[in-house]
Protein backbone atom coordinates (compact mmCIF):
# COMPACT_ATOMS: atom_id res chain seq x y z
CA UNK A 1 0.00 0.00 0.00
CA UNK A 2 1.01 3.58 -0.82
CA UNK A 3 1.60 6.13 1.53
CA UNK A 4 -0.36 9.04 1.95
CA UNK A 5 2.36 11.84 3.48
CA UNK A 6 2.09 14.93 5.73
CA UNK A 7 3.65 18.09 5.20
CA UNK A 8 5.73 17.29 8.19
CA UNK A 9 6.23 13.59 7.27
CA UNK A 10 7.54 14.63 3.68
CA UNK A 11 9.68 17.51 5.29
CA UNK A 12 10.80 14.79 8.17
CA UNK A 13 11.56 12.42 5.11
CA UNK A 14 13.54 14.79 3.01
CA UNK A 15 15.60 16.01 5.96
CA UNK A 16 16.78 12.59 6.90
CA UNK A 17 17.88 11.68 3.38
CA UNK A 18 19.92 15.35 3.11
CA UNK A 19 21.38 15.00 7.04
CA UNK A 20 22.14 11.21 5.96
CA UNK A 21 24.49 12.95 2.81
CA UNK A 22 22.02 10.54 0.30
CA UNK A 23 21.03 13.84 -2.03
CA UNK A 24 21.06 17.72 -1.17
CA UNK A 25 18.38 19.87 -1.06
CA UNK A 26 19.59 21.20 -4.59
CA UNK A 27 19.79 18.22 -5.88
CA UNK A 28 15.81 17.26 -5.26
CA UNK A 29 14.93 20.84 -6.07
CA UNK A 30 16.56 20.19 -9.54
CA UNK A 31 15.25 16.46 -9.73
CA UNK A 32 11.60 18.07 -8.51
CA UNK A 33 11.92 20.76 -11.43
CA UNK A 34 13.06 18.11 -14.22
CA UNK A 35 10.00 15.53 -13.02
CA UNK A 36 7.19 18.55 -13.78
CA UNK A 37 8.54 19.34 -16.81
CA UNK A 38 9.00 15.08 -18.26
CA UNK A 39 5.12 15.06 -16.32
CA UNK A 40 4.28 17.72 -18.75
CA UNK A 41 5.82 16.94 -21.95
CA UNK A 42 4.57 13.03 -21.68
CA UNK A 43 1.00 14.64 -21.11
CA UNK A 44 1.14 17.06 -23.95
CA UNK A 45 2.93 15.23 -26.66
CA UNK A 46 2.22 18.56 -28.51
CA UNK A 47 4.14 20.85 -26.31
CA UNK A 48 7.10 18.79 -26.77
CA UNK A 49 6.72 18.55 -30.39
CA UNK A 50 7.53 22.25 -30.13
CA UNK A 51 8.62 25.29 -28.00
CA UNK A 52 4.92 27.70 -26.84
CA UNK A 53 4.72 30.22 -24.33
CA UNK A 54 4.15 29.47 -20.74
CA UNK A 55 3.26 32.20 -17.37
CA UNK A 56 5.39 30.85 -14.48
CA UNK A 57 3.72 32.43 -10.90
CA UNK A 58 6.86 31.50 -8.26
CA UNK A 59 5.24 31.97 -4.53
CA UNK A 60 8.37 32.78 -1.82
CA UNK A 61 9.25 29.47 -0.98
CA UNK A 62 10.83 25.87 -1.74
CA UNK A 63 7.93 26.06 -4.26
CA UNK A 64 8.33 28.96 -6.08
CA UNK A 65 12.29 27.21 -6.33
CA UNK A 66 10.63 24.34 -8.48
CA UNK A 67 8.93 27.06 -10.26
CA UNK A 68 12.55 28.48 -11.13
CA UNK A 69 13.85 25.20 -12.42
CA UNK A 70 11.04 24.60 -14.48
CA UNK A 71 11.17 27.68 -15.83
CA UNK A 72 14.85 27.44 -16.69
CA UNK A 73 14.57 24.03 -18.13
CA UNK A 74 11.35 25.37 -20.24
CA UNK A 75 13.49 28.22 -21.51
CA UNK A 76 16.46 25.96 -22.47
CA UNK A 77 13.40 24.26 -25.01
CA UNK A 78 13.01 27.41 -26.50
CA UNK A 79 9.89 28.08 -24.67
CA UNK A 80 8.87 31.48 -24.27
CA UNK A 81 8.33 31.88 -20.37
CA UNK A 82 7.45 34.98 -18.24
CA UNK A 83 7.83 34.76 -14.55
CA UNK A 84 6.24 35.74 -12.11
CA UNK A 85 7.54 36.11 -8.46
CA UNK A 86 4.46 36.71 -5.79
CA UNK A 87 7.24 38.02 -2.87
CA UNK A 88 10.41 38.78 -2.43
CA UNK A 89 13.91 37.43 -3.41
CA UNK A 90 15.83 38.57 -1.13
CA UNK A 91 13.84 36.14 1.54
CA UNK A 92 14.00 32.92 -0.82
CA UNK A 93 14.74 30.34 1.15
CA UNK A 94 18.96 29.38 0.30
CA UNK A 95 17.84 26.46 -2.95
CA UNK A 96 15.21 28.85 -4.22
CA UNK A 97 17.19 31.88 -4.22
CA UNK A 98 19.92 29.68 -5.71
CA UNK A 99 17.44 28.71 -8.04
CA UNK A 100 16.29 32.31 -8.68
CA UNK A 101 19.63 33.32 -9.06
CA UNK A 102 20.44 31.20 -12.15
CA UNK A 103 17.45 32.20 -13.84
CA UNK A 104 18.68 34.52 -16.57
CA UNK A 105 15.06 36.06 -17.73
CA UNK A 106 13.14 38.90 -15.97
CA UNK A 107 11.57 38.47 -12.67
CA UNK A 108 8.23 40.70 -12.52
CA UNK A 109 6.76 41.15 -9.20
CA UNK A 110 3.31 39.10 -9.04
CA UNK A 111 0.67 41.98 -9.86
CA UNK A 112 -2.59 40.95 -11.34
CA UNK A 113 -2.72 43.50 -14.60
CA UNK A 114 0.57 42.92 -15.82
CA UNK A 115 -0.31 39.23 -15.72
CA UNK A 116 -3.66 39.49 -17.45
CA UNK A 117 -1.41 41.37 -20.68
CA UNK A 118 1.01 38.19 -20.70
CA UNK A 119 -2.00 36.00 -20.11
CA UNK A 120 -4.28 37.33 -22.68
CA UNK A 121 -2.35 35.55 -26.03
CA UNK A 122 -1.91 31.94 -24.17
CA UNK A 123 -3.61 29.11 -25.84
CA UNK A 124 -4.89 25.61 -25.09
CA UNK A 125 -1.01 24.49 -26.38
CA UNK A 126 0.57 27.03 -23.73
CA UNK A 127 1.21 26.63 -20.01
CA UNK A 128 0.49 28.38 -16.82
CA UNK A 129 2.79 26.87 -14.01
CA UNK A 130 1.29 27.26 -10.18
CA UNK A 131 4.24 27.33 -8.01
CA UNK A 132 3.04 29.52 -5.59
CA UNK A 133 2.84 27.32 -2.62
CA UNK A 134 2.80 23.75 -1.52
CA UNK A 135 3.41 21.89 1.77
CA UNK A 136 4.31 25.06 3.12
CA UNK A 137 0.58 26.66 3.06
CA UNK A 138 0.29 28.30 6.51
CA UNK A 139 -2.25 31.03 5.78
CA UNK A 140 -5.31 31.69 3.20
CA UNK A 141 -4.43 32.95 -0.31
CA UNK A 142 -5.80 35.79 -1.38
CA UNK A 143 -5.21 37.86 -4.90
CA UNK A 144 -3.94 36.05 -8.11
CA UNK A 145 -7.51 36.70 -9.88
CA UNK A 146 -5.55 37.14 -12.83
CA UNK A 147 -4.39 34.13 -12.37
CA UNK A 148 -7.99 32.57 -11.61
CA UNK A 149 -9.41 34.10 -15.02
CA UNK A 150 -7.12 33.26 -16.68
CA UNK A 151 -7.33 29.59 -16.21
CA UNK A 152 -10.87 29.77 -16.38
CA UNK A 153 -11.36 31.14 -19.79
CA UNK A 154 -13.08 28.87 -22.01
CA UNK A 155 -12.27 26.21 -23.94
CA UNK A 156 -9.01 27.84 -25.81
CA UNK A 157 -7.78 28.43 -22.41
CA UNK A 158 -3.92 27.16 -21.04
CA UNK A 159 -3.08 24.49 -19.23
CA UNK A 160 -2.86 24.31 -15.69
CA UNK A 161 -0.32 22.54 -13.98
CA UNK A 162 0.60 22.85 -10.39
CA UNK A 163 3.65 21.55 -8.63
CA UNK A 164 3.01 19.63 -5.65
CA UNK A 165 -0.59 21.07 -4.91
CA UNK A 166 -2.74 23.82 -6.37
CA UNK A 167 -1.88 27.06 -4.39
CA UNK A 168 -4.63 27.52 -1.68
CA UNK A 169 -5.53 23.46 -0.81
CA UNK A 170 -4.07 22.41 2.23
CA UNK A 171 -1.66 19.32 1.32
CA UNK A 172 -2.37 17.49 5.03
CA UNK A 173 -6.05 17.97 4.41
CA UNK A 174 -7.39 18.96 1.15
CA UNK A 175 -9.09 21.17 2.62
CA UNK A 176 -8.68 25.11 0.69
CA UNK A 177 -7.74 27.21 3.53
CA UNK A 178 -10.27 30.45 4.02
CA UNK A 179 -10.72 33.34 6.89
CA UNK A 180 -13.68 33.30 8.91
CA UNK A 181 -17.18 34.49 7.29
CA UNK A 182 -15.15 34.57 3.98
CA UNK A 183 -16.57 31.96 1.00
CA UNK A 184 -14.06 28.75 0.35
CA UNK A 185 -13.29 30.33 -2.70
CA UNK A 186 -11.34 26.83 -4.47
CA UNK A 187 -7.79 27.07 -5.67
CA UNK A 188 -7.21 27.72 -9.45
CA UNK A 189 -8.17 24.00 -10.47
CA UNK A 190 -5.30 22.61 -11.87
CA UNK A 191 -5.15 20.42 -15.31
CA UNK A 192 -2.56 18.23 -13.58
CA UNK A 193 -0.80 18.12 -10.21
CA UNK A 194 2.89 16.89 -10.29
CA UNK A 195 4.07 15.79 -6.52
CA UNK A 196 6.79 14.59 -5.87
CA UNK A 197 8.05 10.77 -4.09
CA UNK A 198 4.65 10.59 -2.67
CA UNK A 199 0.98 11.27 -2.60
CA UNK A 200 0.13 13.77 0.16
CA UNK A 201 -3.02 13.19 2.35
CA UNK A 202 -4.57 16.70 0.62
CA UNK A 203 -4.79 14.68 -2.77
CA UNK A 204 -7.36 12.37 -1.42
CA UNK A 205 -9.27 14.04 0.91
CA UNK A 206 -11.88 16.90 0.28
CA UNK A 207 -11.55 19.15 -2.25
CA UNK A 208 -8.30 18.10 -3.22
CA UNK A 209 -9.55 15.74 -6.38
CA UNK A 210 -10.94 18.15 -8.04
CA UNK A 211 -8.31 20.85 -7.64
CA UNK A 212 -5.48 18.51 -8.85
CA UNK A 213 -7.48 17.36 -12.09
CA UNK A 214 -4.83 14.16 -12.72
CA UNK A 215 -1.89 13.66 -10.28
CA UNK A 216 1.28 12.21 -10.89
CA UNK A 217 3.88 11.62 -8.56
CA UNK A 218 7.56 11.48 -9.51
CA UNK A 219 10.81 10.24 -7.73
CA UNK A 220 13.16 12.78 -6.70
CA UNK A 221 16.04 10.79 -5.34
CA UNK A 222 14.43 9.90 -1.79
CA UNK A 223 15.09 6.68 -0.33
CA UNK A 224 11.41 4.38 -1.15
CA UNK A 225 10.92 3.98 2.73
CA UNK A 226 12.29 6.17 5.04
CA UNK A 227 13.07 4.84 8.71
CA UNK A 228 12.43 8.13 10.57
CA UNK A 229 10.59 8.49 14.01
CA UNK A 230 7.14 9.38 13.83
CA UNK A 231 4.09 9.62 16.20
CA UNK A 232 1.77 7.88 13.80
CA UNK A 233 2.20 4.72 11.25
CA UNK A 234 1.60 6.59 8.03
CA UNK A 235 -2.08 6.72 6.51
CA UNK A 236 -2.31 4.55 3.53
CA UNK A 237 -3.93 4.58 -0.13
CA UNK A 238 -6.31 1.82 -0.06
CA UNK A 239 -5.14 -0.06 -2.75
CA UNK A 240 -6.00 -3.64 -5.20
CA UNK A 241 -6.23 -6.30 -1.70
CA UNK A 242 -5.00 -9.28 -1.47
CA UNK A 243 -7.10 -12.06 -3.11
CA UNK A 244 -9.23 -13.71 0.04
CA UNK A 245 -10.29 -17.31 -0.90
CA UNK A 246 -13.19 -19.50 0.31
CA UNK A 247 -10.78 -22.73 -0.67
CA UNK A 248 -12.71 -25.86 -2.64
CA UNK A 249 -15.12 -27.87 -1.01
CA UNK A 250 -14.94 -26.05 2.12
CA UNK A 251 -18.11 -26.15 4.39
CA UNK A 252 -20.62 -23.45 4.01
CA UNK A 253 -20.58 -23.19 8.29
CA UNK A 254 -16.75 -22.53 7.69
CA UNK A 255 -17.42 -19.39 6.06
CA UNK A 256 -19.53 -17.76 9.06
CA UNK A 257 -23.54 -17.27 9.58
CA UNK A 258 -24.26 -13.42 8.88
CA UNK A 259 -27.09 -12.01 10.55
CA UNK A 260 -28.69 -8.47 9.65
CA UNK A 261 -31.48 -7.44 12.00
CA UNK A 262 -34.51 -5.53 10.49
CA UNK A 263 -37.16 -3.00 11.37
CA UNK A 264 -40.83 -3.42 11.03
CA UNK A 265 -43.14 -4.27 8.31
CA UNK A 266 -42.64 -2.47 5.12
CA UNK A 267 -39.10 -1.21 5.81
CA UNK A 268 -36.92 -3.99 4.80
CA UNK A 269 -35.39 -3.66 1.26
CA UNK A 270 -31.88 -1.56 2.89
CA UNK A 271 -31.66 -5.08 5.80
CA UNK A 272 -31.64 -7.22 2.49
CA UNK A 273 -29.33 -5.21 0.36
CA UNK A 274 -27.16 -5.55 3.51
CA UNK A 275 -27.91 -9.54 3.37
CA UNK A 276 -27.55 -9.77 -0.29
CA UNK A 277 -23.90 -7.88 -0.18
CA UNK A 278 -22.86 -10.35 2.85
CA UNK A 279 -23.85 -13.19 0.87
CA UNK A 280 -22.48 -12.33 -2.74
CA UNK A 281 -18.81 -11.47 -0.99
CA UNK A 282 -18.36 -14.74 1.00
CA UNK A 283 -20.44 -15.33 4.14
CA UNK A 284 -21.39 -18.87 4.59
CA UNK A 285 -25.02 -18.34 5.64
CA UNK A 286 -26.46 -15.24 5.85
CA UNK A 287 -30.23 -14.60 7.66
CA UNK A 288 -32.20 -11.74 7.89
CA UNK A 289 -33.44 -11.51 11.22
CA UNK A 290 -37.43 -9.93 12.25
CA UNK A 291 -40.12 -9.21 14.41
CA UNK A 292 -42.97 -11.50 13.24
CA UNK A 293 -44.85 -9.67 11.30
CA UNK A 294 -42.09 -8.72 9.02
CA UNK A 295 -42.09 -12.11 7.98
CA UNK A 296 -44.36 -12.40 4.96
CA UNK A 297 -42.71 -9.08 3.56
CA UNK A 298 -39.41 -10.62 3.82
CA UNK A 299 -40.35 -14.11 2.76
CA UNK A 300 -41.80 -13.02 -0.36
CA UNK A 301 -38.42 -11.80 -1.38
CA UNK A 302 -35.72 -13.95 -0.21
CA UNK A 303 -34.20 -16.96 -1.39
CA UNK A 304 -30.75 -18.07 -0.56
CA UNK A 305 -30.68 -15.65 2.30
CA UNK A 306 -32.55 -16.95 5.04
CA UNK A 307 -35.02 -15.36 8.07
CA UNK A 308 -34.72 -15.95 11.39
CA UNK A 309 -37.21 -14.57 14.10
CA UNK A 310 -36.79 -12.40 16.96
CA UNK A 311 -38.95 -9.91 18.62
CA UNK A 312 -37.50 -7.43 20.34
CA UNK A 313 -34.38 -7.17 23.02
CA UNK A 314 -35.19 -10.33 24.42
CA UNK A 315 -35.74 -12.20 21.22
CA UNK A 316 -32.69 -11.13 20.14
CA UNK A 317 -30.94 -12.19 23.52
CA UNK A 318 -32.45 -15.39 23.02
CA UNK A 319 -31.21 -15.94 19.34
CA UNK A 320 -27.57 -15.19 20.26
CA UNK A 321 -28.03 -17.82 22.31
CA UNK A 322 -26.67 -20.03 18.86
CA UNK A 323 -23.16 -19.20 18.61
CA UNK A 324 -22.60 -19.87 15.13
CA UNK A 325 -24.26 -16.57 14.14
CA UNK A 326 -20.93 -14.75 14.32
CA UNK A 327 -21.64 -11.82 12.42
CA UNK A 328 -24.10 -8.98 13.00
CA UNK A 329 -25.22 -6.37 10.80
CA UNK A 330 -27.66 -3.51 12.87
CA UNK A 331 -28.71 -0.36 11.02
CA UNK A 332 -29.90 -0.40 7.81
CA UNK A 333 -33.39 0.06 7.88
CA UNK A 334 -33.31 -0.74 11.64
CA UNK A 335 -35.76 2.09 13.04
CA UNK A 336 -36.76 3.47 16.14
CA UNK A 337 -36.16 -0.41 17.66
CA UNK A 338 -32.33 0.26 17.31
CA UNK A 339 -32.11 1.76 20.86
CA UNK A 340 -32.57 -1.62 22.69
CA UNK A 341 -31.46 -3.70 20.17
CA UNK A 342 -27.57 -2.53 19.65
CA UNK A 343 -26.88 -3.09 23.40
CA UNK A 344 -27.90 -6.71 23.17
CA UNK A 345 -25.81 -7.08 20.10
CA UNK A 346 -22.82 -5.61 21.36
CA UNK A 347 -23.27 -7.40 24.95
CA UNK A 348 -22.90 -11.02 22.77
CA UNK A 349 -19.48 -10.15 21.80
CA UNK A 350 -20.01 -11.12 17.83
CA UNK A 351 -18.23 -9.07 15.26
CA UNK A 352 -20.82 -6.16 14.90
CA UNK A 353 -21.27 -3.82 11.80
CA UNK A 354 -23.55 -0.98 13.12
CA UNK A 355 -24.43 1.93 10.16
CA UNK A 356 -27.34 4.20 10.19
CA UNK A 357 -30.34 3.79 12.60
CA UNK A 358 -28.02 1.90 14.66
CA UNK A 359 -25.66 4.83 15.36
CA UNK A 360 -28.42 7.57 14.78
CA UNK A 361 -30.04 5.80 17.51
CA UNK A 362 -27.62 7.05 20.14
CA UNK A 363 -27.76 11.06 18.88
CA UNK A 364 -28.16 13.10 21.84
CA UNK A 365 -25.90 10.23 24.27
CA UNK A 366 -23.11 8.75 22.55
CA UNK A 367 -21.32 7.97 25.71
CA UNK A 368 -24.01 5.06 26.19
CA UNK A 369 -22.60 3.49 23.16
CA UNK A 370 -18.73 3.74 23.89
CA UNK A 371 -18.62 1.62 26.70
CA UNK A 372 -20.48 -1.54 24.83
CA UNK A 373 -18.15 -1.30 21.64
CA UNK A 374 -15.12 -3.71 21.35
CA UNK A 375 -12.10 -4.34 18.93
CA UNK A 376 -14.69 -6.46 16.36
CA UNK A 377 -17.20 -3.60 16.04
CA UNK A 378 -17.41 -1.43 13.03
CA UNK A 379 -19.07 1.66 12.47
CA UNK A 380 -19.95 2.99 9.59
CA UNK A 381 -21.41 6.46 9.65
CA UNK A 382 -21.92 9.02 6.58
CA UNK A 383 -20.81 12.66 7.76
CA UNK A 384 -24.54 12.96 9.48
CA UNK A 385 -24.02 10.09 11.59
CA UNK A 386 -20.39 10.76 12.11
CA UNK A 387 -21.48 13.80 14.33
CA UNK A 388 -24.52 12.28 15.71
CA UNK A 389 -21.83 10.00 17.53
CA UNK A 390 -19.06 12.56 17.98
CA UNK A 391 -20.09 15.77 17.87
CA UNK A 392 -17.11 17.09 19.27
CA UNK A 393 -14.56 15.88 16.47
CA UNK A 394 -17.54 16.68 13.95
CA UNK A 395 -17.35 20.15 14.95
CA UNK A 396 -13.83 20.50 14.79
CA UNK A 397 -13.57 19.35 11.35
CA UNK A 398 -16.72 21.70 10.47
CA UNK A 399 -14.55 24.64 11.94
CA UNK A 400 -13.55 27.48 9.15
CA UNK A 401 -9.53 26.08 8.20
CA UNK A 402 -7.90 29.16 8.51
CA UNK A 403 -4.37 27.82 8.77
CA UNK A 404 -2.56 25.35 7.90
CA UNK A 405 -2.18 22.30 8.43
CA UNK A 406 -5.82 22.16 8.75
CA UNK A 407 -7.82 19.15 10.70
CA UNK A 408 -8.46 16.38 8.05
CA UNK A 409 -11.27 13.86 7.90
CA UNK A 410 -8.13 11.88 8.78
CA UNK A 411 -7.62 13.41 12.10
CA UNK A 412 -11.04 13.47 12.61
CA UNK A 413 -11.63 9.52 11.94
CA UNK A 414 -8.04 8.45 13.90
CA UNK A 415 -9.60 10.46 16.58
CA UNK A 416 -12.68 8.50 16.67
CA UNK A 417 -11.45 5.65 16.54
CA UNK A 418 -9.51 5.53 19.50
CA UNK A 419 -12.28 7.14 21.24
CA UNK A 420 -14.11 4.63 20.20
CA UNK A 421 -11.51 1.49 20.70
CA UNK A 422 -13.12 0.10 17.30
CA UNK A 423 -12.87 0.44 13.50
CA UNK A 424 -14.54 3.46 12.33
CA UNK A 425 -15.28 4.08 8.30
CA UNK A 426 -16.50 7.41 7.69
CA UNK A 427 -18.03 7.29 3.99
CA UNK A 428 -17.44 9.71 1.16
CA UNK A 429 -16.25 9.83 -1.86
CA UNK A 430 -12.98 10.17 0.47
CA UNK A 431 -13.94 7.33 2.42
CA UNK A 432 -11.49 7.29 5.48
CA UNK A 433 -11.05 3.96 7.56
CA UNK A 434 -9.31 4.21 10.74
CA UNK A 435 -8.33 1.01 13.55
CA UNK A 436 -7.94 2.31 17.48
CA UNK A 437 -4.25 0.80 16.89
CA UNK A 438 -3.69 3.89 14.22
CA UNK A 439 -3.95 1.99 11.24
CA UNK A 440 -5.24 4.38 8.41
CA UNK A 441 -6.60 3.90 5.29
CA UNK A 442 -8.52 6.24 2.38
CA UNK A 443 -10.57 4.38 0.14
CA UNK A 444 -10.40 7.18 -2.46
CA UNK A 445 -13.06 6.82 -5.41
CA UNK A 446 -11.51 9.56 -7.93
CA UNK A 447 -9.06 10.20 -10.54
CA UNK A 448 -8.91 6.61 -12.43
CA UNK A 449 -11.06 4.77 -9.59
CA UNK A 450 -13.84 7.74 -9.66
CA UNK A 451 -17.52 6.08 -9.02
CA UNK A 452 -19.99 8.94 -9.22
CA UNK A 453 -22.52 5.88 -9.83
CA UNK A 454 -22.05 4.97 -6.02
CA UNK A 455 -24.26 8.52 -4.96
CA UNK A 456 -27.61 6.59 -5.34
CA UNK A 457 -29.55 5.35 -2.52
CA UNK A 458 -29.08 2.25 -0.74
CA UNK A 459 -25.45 1.67 -1.68
CA UNK A 460 -24.60 2.74 1.78
CA UNK A 461 -26.58 -0.63 3.06
CA UNK A 462 -25.18 -2.69 0.53
CA UNK A 463 -21.61 -1.43 1.62
CA UNK A 464 -22.34 -2.33 5.25
CA UNK A 465 -23.49 -6.07 4.04
CA UNK A 466 -19.85 -6.31 2.37
CA UNK A 467 -18.17 -5.80 6.09
CA UNK A 468 -20.75 -7.96 7.62
CA UNK A 469 -19.63 -10.96 5.21
CA UNK A 470 -15.95 -10.47 5.26
CA UNK A 471 -16.23 -10.28 9.46
CA UNK A 472 -18.45 -13.46 9.12
CA UNK A 473 -15.89 -15.49 7.05
CA UNK A 474 -13.29 -14.54 10.07
CA UNK A 475 -11.52 -11.36 9.07
CA UNK A 476 -9.97 -8.74 11.26
CA UNK A 477 -12.50 -5.75 11.82
CA UNK A 478 -10.15 -3.24 9.78
CA UNK A 479 -8.97 -5.53 7.53
CA UNK A 480 -12.76 -6.38 6.71
CA UNK A 481 -13.40 -2.52 6.45
CA UNK A 482 -10.73 -1.51 4.09
CA UNK A 483 -11.54 -4.58 1.75
CA UNK A 484 -14.92 -3.99 1.89
CA UNK A 485 -14.60 -0.32 0.33
CA UNK A 486 -12.42 -1.04 -2.15
CA UNK A 487 -14.63 -3.76 -3.43
CA UNK A 488 -17.38 -1.39 -3.27
CA UNK A 489 -16.07 1.34 -5.16
CA UNK A 490 -14.47 -1.65 -7.84
CA UNK A 491 -18.13 -3.21 -8.34
CA UNK A 492 -19.85 0.31 -8.96
CA UNK A 493 -16.72 1.08 -11.45
CA UNK A 494 -17.42 -2.68 -13.46
CA UNK A 495 -21.21 -1.42 -13.73
CA UNK A 496 -20.58 1.68 -13.97
CA UNK A 497 -23.11 4.46 -15.62
CA UNK A 498 -27.12 3.00 -14.09
CA UNK A 499 -25.68 1.67 -11.34
CA UNK A 500 -28.19 1.32 -8.75
CA UNK A 501 -27.63 -0.34 -5.43
CA UNK A 502 -29.01 -3.71 -6.11
CA UNK A 503 -26.86 -4.09 -8.82
CA UNK A 504 -23.78 -3.86 -6.64
CA UNK A 505 -23.76 -7.46 -4.93
CA UNK A 506 -24.08 -8.80 -8.38
CA UNK A 507 -21.13 -7.03 -9.87
CA UNK A 508 -18.86 -8.66 -7.38
CA UNK A 509 -18.36 -11.82 -8.20
CA UNK A 510 -16.23 -11.09 -11.15
CA UNK A 511 -14.53 -8.23 -8.98
CA UNK A 512 -14.01 -11.35 -6.77
CA UNK A 513 -12.55 -13.84 -10.21
CA UNK A 514 -10.25 -10.65 -10.82
CA UNK A 515 -8.58 -10.82 -7.40
CA UNK A 516 -7.82 -14.26 -7.52
CA UNK A 517 -6.54 -14.03 -10.41
CA UNK A 518 -4.44 -11.29 -10.17
CA UNK A 519 -0.64 -11.93 -9.50
N1 LIG B 1 14.26 20.31 -0.11
C1 LIG B 1 13.00 20.47 -0.05
O1 LIG B 1 12.49 20.80 1.01
C2 LIG B 1 12.16 20.30 -1.27
C3 LIG B 1 10.99 21.02 -1.39
N2 LIG B 1 10.28 20.96 -2.49
C4 LIG B 1 9.22 21.94 -2.72
O2 LIG B 1 9.10 22.80 -1.64
C5 LIG B 1 7.77 22.93 -1.23
C6 LIG B 1 7.71 23.23 0.22
O3 LIG B 1 8.48 24.40 0.40
P1 LIG B 1 8.31 25.35 1.65
O4 LIG B 1 8.31 24.56 2.89
O5 LIG B 1 9.33 26.39 1.49
O6 LIG B 1 6.86 25.92 1.51
P2 LIG B 1 6.07 26.67 0.35
O7 LIG B 1 6.95 26.97 -0.80
O8 LIG B 1 4.86 25.89 0.11
O9 LIG B 1 5.62 28.04 1.01
C7 LIG B 1 6.25 28.53 2.16
C8 LIG B 1 6.33 30.03 2.17
O10 LIG B 1 5.10 30.63 1.88
C9 LIG B 1 4.67 31.44 2.97
N3 LIG B 1 3.23 31.32 3.00
C10 LIG B 1 2.51 30.26 3.37
N4 LIG B 1 1.20 30.48 3.16
C11 LIG B 1 1.12 31.72 2.59
C12 LIG B 1 0.06 32.50 2.12
N5 LIG B 1 -1.19 32.06 2.15
N6 LIG B 1 0.32 33.71 1.61
C13 LIG B 1 1.57 34.17 1.54
N7 LIG B 1 2.62 33.47 1.99
C14 LIG B 1 2.41 32.26 2.49
C15 LIG B 1 5.40 30.93 4.16
O11 LIG B 1 5.52 31.91 5.13
C16 LIG B 1 6.73 30.55 3.51
O12 LIG B 1 7.50 31.69 3.30
C17 LIG B 1 7.12 21.63 -1.64
O13 LIG B 1 5.74 21.78 -1.84
C18 LIG B 1 7.86 21.33 -2.92
O14 LIG B 1 7.23 21.96 -4.02
C19 LIG B 1 10.84 20.32 -3.68
O15 LIG B 1 11.70 21.24 -4.25
C20 LIG B 1 11.60 19.10 -3.33
C21 LIG B 1 12.66 19.39 -2.33
K1 LIG C 1 1.70 24.92 -6.05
Amino acid sequence: MADLLTAARMRAIENAAIKAGSVTGAQLMESAGECVLAAILARWPGMAAAPHRALVLCGPGNNGGDGFVVARLLRGRGWTVALFLAGDADRLPPDARANHDRWDGAVTPYEDTAFAREAGPLGPQDLILDALFGTGLTRPVDGFEAFRAAAQRGGGRPKVVAVDVPSGLCSDSGRVLHREGAPAEPPVRADLTVSFHAEKQGHRLADGPDACGAIQVAPIGLPPRADIAAEDSPVTLNERPEAFDKGEGAHKYAHGHAIVLSGPPGTGGAARLAARGALRIGAGLVSVCCEDAAVPEHAARLDAVMIKRANGADGLARLLEDSRLNALCLGPGLGQGARDLVPVALKAGRATVLDADALTAFAGDPGALFGLLHENAVLTPHAGEFGRVFPDIAERLAATPDHGPAFSKIDAVREAAKHAGCTILLKGPDTVIAAPDGRCTVNSAHYDRAAPWLATAGTGDVLAGFVTGLLAQGMEAFDAARIAAWLHVEAARRFGPGLISEDLPEALPACLRDLAAAP
